[in-house]
């Protein structure tokens, strides 16, 4: 089977997008695992199917695997590149689009400047939702993960993630002790793991090391799981810019109850066709 794909990426954060309308498309996880080999296949960091939604409501679906085959519930990059793929495909016309995920349905808009804002959804944080093991729904909880003891706010996005504070992401050992979160006991699920320097009470640096697929230039998902769990912390106010390794976002979020809106850019690399 010929396939057709873009190769896009929001702040590094790459995807090959697959347009599920017009081509009929069941992909295993073993060639989803083959496509994403960033030597013997495309590479990227997720692979986002675009079909037509289940809902007459909506006008899209799109389903999120990682590039180790697994599919997941959400993912916010993918959601901006999303948008942007619809529409220089001509499957839309629409600026705000309702497109269904894993996780409900999530709104995005495609911005005059360019840039696309994701209404990301209402975060989650009892431990059952994550899901995490844990006694009692807290604020934050100490982990022992690659022989520490860290201090971890977990949060779901739809997805989970698990976001902790520290002095300097440019030292921190996201990969030692990511690792070891990413499959750690307490989150039957694996979870993404996040790394964050507070700056100021309205700007972070982040780094992810993201479940299925190790450490990213970017995670949107992340993003505004680290804001929201900052925000509740009581370090961080309700708009903040996030510098990740391969560029900026902004995350706002209003409390409790609030969704979170993220706002940041999408780029088509270019376009293909691959033998799977
Ligand atoms: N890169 C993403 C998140 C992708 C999914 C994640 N690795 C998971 O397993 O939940 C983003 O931008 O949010």
């Amino acid at each position: 089977m010929k396939l057709k794909f873009s190769k896009m990426h929001g702040l590094g954060n790459d995807f090959v997008v697959v347009d599920g309308v017009r081509q009929s498309i069941e992909l295993t996880p073993e060639q989803i695992k083959a496509l994403g080999d960033r030597r013997f296949g495309i590479g990227f960091d997720q692979l986002l199917l675009v079909s037509a939604p289940e809902r007459p409501e909506n006008d899209f679906r799109y389903r999120i695997f990682n590039n180790d085959g697994g599919e997941v519930e959400q993912c916010g990059n993918g959601a901006r590149c999303f948008v942007r793929f619809v529409t220089e495909q001509r499957l839309t016309n629409k600026q705000s689009i309702r497109v269904e995920t894993a996780k409900g349905v999530i709104v995005p808009k495609l911005d005059k400047s360019g840039t696309v804002t994701v209404d990301m959804g209402v975060p989650h944080f009892a431990p059952a939702q994550i899901p995490f093991v844990a006694d009692k729904e807290a604020i934050s909880y100490p982990l022992e993960a690659a022989g520490r003891t860290v201090e971890i706010s977990v949060v779901s996005m739809g997805n989970p993630h698990a976001v902790q504070v520290v002095d300097d992401v440019a030292t921190a050992p996201v990969e030692e002790v990511g690792k070891a979160i990413e499959s750690h006991p307490r989150f039957p699920e694996r979870v993404n793991a996040g790394f964050m320097q507070i700056v100021a009470r309205n700007e972070i640096r982040l780094r992810v090391y993201e479940r299925g697929a190790g450490e990213t230039l970017a995670c949107g998902t992340g993003a505004c799981a680290a804001v929201v769990a900052g925000i509740r912390r009581g370090l961080l106010d309700g708009a903040v810019t996030v510098h990740a390794l391969g560029g900026d976002l902004t995350i706002e979020w209003a409390g409790e109850g609030a969704p979170v809106l993220m706002t940041g850019p999408a780029v088509t690399v270019f376009t293909g066709e691959i033998d799977v």
